[in-house]
């Protein structure tokens, strides 16, 4: 496909819905995830950068979408991509019935250090995914300080592997300090990896085993794929994750598994969290998803319209960030 040139805001405009999607569970601090959606001449675009993000982070996430929708996803390897069950940070007894949202599934990623809760709590959680999943990763978000992550791993791993641990401390020193000291369970980066030049110095500070990669904070599905050749010249494998994405977004991150030359599970089964989402949710068969694209329904993009006072922040902050995300 030839791109399309850029896009001027009153085009993106044009097309914008501003939505507010009710989520099932809590998760990120958040019980609705808002995003604005577009349409271009190769598609339908998200973003959805979270609110508390500036103009500059934001942008990346605007130049993701604007990808898609005037330039299209590169070419696919693969129809379908594995996926892993996303576990919020539920008490134990809820396990079974947030995993059966993800049938099929044979890797699950459990939500730990969540602020309130013990290291009880996330042993129980962990290990009651564990009575039902084959392959668990824990993902920490940074809540732990080094001692904390290095007690909670090694009770994490007493009765069972990790596959890894995804950001357990804030800092790349910190996840390297951690990995030096649990030789036992891979580390994994998400937060530390936000920029494009972010994972080539969590390598050389030898803080991951794996990198967590997302799309939108990363610039787009090309982005992402350059990211992951690089890493893969130090040998370290990418996961890709979903940013809390709407059926519109999560094409985006299935186009990038799609494209790479291999791929494990991807956290990008977060659709199961909304209980509503702007397309038919994409049936998770075998703990697959099939790599396509969607277009929103009209209904759904009515019933999900945000509040007018939400609708107006997005677009100012739309105008701000679309001559950022051009540069
Ligand atoms: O990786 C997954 O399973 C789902 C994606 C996910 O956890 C996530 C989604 C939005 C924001 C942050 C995160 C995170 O990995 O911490
Ligand atoms: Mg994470």
């Amino acid at each position: 496909m030839t791109a399309s040139p850029a896009p001027g805001l009153d085009e993106i405009v044009a097309s914008a819905h501003v939505l507010s999607l009710p989520m099932r569970t809590r998760f990120r601090g958040i019980t609705t995830r808002e995003v604005l959606v577009f349409s271009g001449p190769a598609g339908w675009g998200e973003f959805g950068a979270f609110p508390e993000y500036d103009d500059a982070e934001a942008s990346a996430w605007l130049r993701a979408g604007i990808e898609m929708a005037w330039q299209g996803a590169p070419d696919p390897m693969r129809d379908h991509v594995e996926v892993n069950a996303t576990v919020p940070a539920v008490p134990a007894a809820e396990v079974p019935a947030v995993l059966a949202r993800y049938p099929g599934t044979r890797t699950a990623k459990v939500k730990v250090a969540e602020k309130g809760q013990t290291l009880a709590d996330d042993v129980a959680r962990v290990e009651a995914v564990r009575a039902l999943v084959p392959t668990v990763r824990v993902d920490a978000n940074g809540g732990w300080t080094v001692d904390q992550a290095e007690t909670a791993l090694r009770a994490l791993t007493e009765n069972g592997d990790l596959e890894y641990a995804e950001q357990p401390c804030a800092t790349v020193e910190e996840l390297a300090e951690v990995r030096r000291r649990v030789r036992g369970v891979s580390i994994a980066a998400d937060e530390s990896i936000r920029r494009a030049e972010d994972p080539l110095r969590v390598v050389r500070a030898g803080a991951a085993d794996v990198a967590v990669v997302k799309v939108p904070p990363l610039g787009g599905v090309r982005a992402v794929l350059r990211l992951a050749e690089e890493l893969a010249q130090y040998g370290v494998p990418v996961v890709v994750s979903s940013a809390l994405d709407s059926a519109i977004g999560m094409s985006a991150g299935l186009a990038a598994a799609a494209a790479l030359p291999t791929s494990t599970a991807c956290g990008l089964g977060t659709g199961a969290l909304f209980v509503t989402d702007v397309a038919e949710p994409r049936a998770l068969v075998d703990g697959r998803l099939r790599v396509d694209t969607v277009v929103p329904d009209a209904d759904r993009l009515r019933e999900l319209a945000a509040p007018d006072d939400r609708r107006a922040w997005w677009l100012e902050r739309l105008a701000r960030c679309h001559p950022l995300a051009l540069l």
